[in-house]
């Protein structure tokens, strides 16, 4: 069984004013979440990501047992977490965008208020300490900065000694510190079995900490998988400058680029391949490739292609996502050999390609 699954879930909001198909909003409402599906297995690490209302919150709402879905099943630990929330609440950690705590309080009495609530809770002074807030015990909530509340959000949560943990973007308004500090805390948490939700637009935390991934748009999953699956579907980049008095033109047929000036972006799913041609050819025409790059696409650029090709106006939520494989990029890549990219040749390409992002 694994911790957490969602089949078909959808969620509906009642009533909002924008209508349309893209708004996801029609006469019954709207709906923020449509047809979601993904499971996360036990001691795993997942993380939910999305732009900006993608459906993110509205899904883990309902896993936390705070909504109802409007359709599909949602299983916590086996459980509905809405029917049976008794059984799953003493099991799960929650921390929500918004804690919410009295600002009044001091950081020890809040921890200890929520200590007097949970089941076998850790002692409060442990919680904080956990977190690295146990030197500021005394502070009233309503004079730590917004890292350091996310910090206490962060202790309540894990007061309970969660089986399975809900970190809706837990490291916003972090400093560097503390988004390392709650990246090695939920290391710390997995290596102990505890599986972990969590949403985060921090796209280079949820590359080096997720063991599997799900990006929403549009109340919808378009791309999952582990970090590297969801990033081995996007185009790999090699980027270089030709020498003056070299022209694109000359540049290897199977290499197709786009070309700004000097500055030449070769962007491919067959990295190896593509740089070996270009590397053999600059080799036996004496061309030095100046500033020359090859990298694989990062996770950042995995989710912008996804986020830009989700607001064009022809890919409303009722057609099927990008990134489902190689080839089904959004036409701004350069292929190598032959027909998998849209661009065409060195030869004709050059100039007439705005695309280099280098
Ligand atoms: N109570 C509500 N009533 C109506 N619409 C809502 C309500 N809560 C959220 N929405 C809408 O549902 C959509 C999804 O919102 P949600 O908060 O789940 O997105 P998100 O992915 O978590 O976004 P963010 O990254 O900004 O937190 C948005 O369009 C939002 O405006």
């Amino acid at each position: 069984m694994d911790a957490i699954e969602v089949e078909g879930l959808k969620r509906r909001y009642a009533g909002r004013a924008t209508a349309g198909r893209r708004t996801g909003a029609t006469g019954q409402g709207f709906e923020a979440v449509r047809d979601v599906s993904f499971s996360v297995r036990e001691g795993e690490i997942f993380a939910l990501l999305g732009t900006n209302g993608a459906g993110k919150t509205s899904t883990v709402e309902v896993l936390e047992g705070l909504a109802r879905p409007s359709a599909g099943t949602v299983r916590v630990l086996g459980f509905d977490p809405y029917g049976e929330r008794g059984f799953v609440r003493p099991r799960t950690g929650v921390m929500l965008q918004e804690g919410g705590f009295p600002s009044e309080l001091t950081v020890a009495e809040t921890a200890t208020m929520w200590a007097g609530v949970t089941s076998e809770a850790r002692p409060p002074q442990e919680a904080l300490e956990i977190v690295g807030l146990g030197g500021r015990a005394g502070v009233r909530v309503k004079q730590l900065s917004g890292g350091e509340r996310r910090r206490l959000d962060l202790a309540l949560a894990l007061t309970g000694r969660p089986e399975v943990l809900f970190l809706d973007e837990p490291t916003t308004g972090m400093d560097p510190e503390g988004r390392r500090d709650t990246a090695e805390l939920v290391r710390n948490l997995r290596a102990e079995g505890t599986t972990v939700l969590l949403t985060t637009h921090y796209l280079e935390e949820a590359e080096q900490l997720a063991d599997r991934l799900a990006i929403m748009q549009a109340g919808r999953i378009v791309a999952s998988g582990t970090p590297e699956q969801v990033v081995a579907e996007r185009p790999s980049r090699i980027t270089f400058r030709l020498p003056r008095d070299v022209l694109p033109e000359r540049l290897p047929l199977n290499v197709p680029a786009a070309v700004d000036g000097r500055t030449v972006a070769v962007r491919t799913h067959e990295l190896q391949w593509a740089l070996t041609e270009l590397l053999v050819w600059a080799r036996e025409s004496g061309i030095v490739l100046e500033g020359l790059q090859a990298r694989s696409a990062s996770l950042e650029e995995a989710f912008l292609e996804i986020a830009e090709a989700g607001n064009r106006p022809e890919s409303g939520p009722d057609r099927p996502g990008p990134g489902t494989g190689p080839g089904t990029g959004t036409g701004t890549g350069a292929g190598v050999g032959k027909g998998t990219g849209t661009t065409t040749g060195a030869g004709t390409g050059a100039g007439a390609r705005t695309g280099v992002r280098a």
